[in-house]
């Protein structure tokens, strides 16, 4: 049949369109053949991809010339042509990257104007902080939601190592905001965990020493990725720094993606508009607000309106002065870690 671009389905029209250029009938019927998958990793200009999120069916793949420095990173849907048999020493093509439902971004510093994508289409971002040893950090919270509402991922605060310290005290800060919470410890099962995690994208983030390896070997038994405890046979610890999917037993569904080389969360490219979109009950009102709002009210907003919902108290008085904290953070400097 033949095929021009009117005749592409929705999805075909979405990849990647080139600002201002229609997608180009003539490559298209060339990569009818393509098979999709999911990027579970990268690593120095090879991708490893998953065809059709079946986690037994790793390819290898090379970007397609034509795709340029285009950027595909883990969770990216990519639509792959060339020999996708998997076997060694064989390598795929990436010939689409699919539009992305959501962004895990970074910037180097708050200065650096420099973003970048580390995690496409993870639906939440499971924040790993434990309740003690090391003590909880509540400026890197604060960064992580809003580098996860500004990216479109739902935030879950995932607090471990229940038994050294109770998690009263952290929660009673975040109650204007309605997120997810769990609490494990490593003498229990993660159930909650794993039902919040079933059929979902999710992308882990913590620092080092919190208890994430623990949890990911728990969730997915059989990885084995490289815990604190020094291993046996003398060779000492072994940390993995590159961001890897990982598909959760089949029985749960979906997919956990450990990141352990991100520590931190630079927010430059964070707009004070990014996030109070997110916050339903608020944004209409900040639509009154003076352009280029901050929204701190004052001094340095006096004329947000905000303030208006503020002054009747009650929950959503609440909500906006957690919103506020998210953005102080945002440009707290005294907050960067690591
Ligand atoms: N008391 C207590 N200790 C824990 C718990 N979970 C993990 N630990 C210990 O905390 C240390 C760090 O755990 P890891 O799982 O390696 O932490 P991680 O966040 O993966 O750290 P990196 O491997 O450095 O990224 C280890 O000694 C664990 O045994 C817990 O629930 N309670
Ligand atoms: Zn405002």
């Amino acid at each position: 049949m033949k095929q021009g671009w009117r005749n592409l389905d929705e999805s075909d029209v979405r990849v990647r369109p080139t600002k201002g250029t229609r997608p180009r009938s003539k490559q298209r019927p060339k990569h009818s053949d393509a098979e999709q998958a999911m990027v579970i990793t990268v690593d120095r200009g090879r991708w490893t991809c998953a065809v059709g999120d079946d986690p037994d069916r790793k390819v290898t793949a090379m970007r397609a010339r034509e795709l340029g420095r285009t950027p595909i990173v883990v969770g990216d849907r990519v639509d792959l042509v060339g020999d996708i048999s998997g076997q060694t020493d064989t390598l795929a093509r990436i010939v689409r990257v699919a539009e992305r439902s959501s962004v895990l971004r970074r910037t180097a510093d708050d200065t650096d104007a420099f973003e970048r994508v580390v995690v496409a289409n993870a639906s939440q971002l499971v924040i790993v902080v434990a309740l003690a040893d090391p003590p909880p950090r509540p400026g890197f919270i604060d960064r992580c939601l809003v580098a996860a509402y500004a990216g479109g991922l739902a935030p879950v605060l995932c607090l471990t190592k229940a038994d050294l310290a109770g998690a009263e005290a952290l929660l009673a800060a975040y109650s204007g905001l309605d997120f997810n919470v769990v609490v494990t410890r490593f003498d229990e099962e993660p159930a909650e965990l794993r039902r919040l995690l079933a059929g979902q994208v999710s992308a882990l983030v913590g620092h080092s020493g919190v208890g994430k390896s623990t949890l990911v070997n728990k969730l997915l038994p059989g990885v084995d990725r490289a815990t604190g405890a020094v291993s046996g046979v003398g060779k000492g610890r072994h940390t993995s720094t590159s961001t890897l999917a990982l598909p959760l037993p089949v029985e749960v569904g979906g997919w956990v993606i450990d990141t352990p080389g991100i520590r931190s969360f630079g927010l430059a490219h964070v707009k004070p508009d990014d996030l109070v979109k997110h916050f339903d009950d608020l944004a209409e009102t900040a639509e009154e607000c003076p352009v280029n709002c901050g929204h701190l009210g004052p001094p340095a907003d006096p004329d947000c309106a905000l303030e208006t919902l503020l002054a009747k108290g009650g929950p959503t008085a609440d909500r906006i002065v957690s919103l506020r904290r998210l953005l102080v953070s945002k440009s707290g400097k005294e907050e960067l870690v690591d």
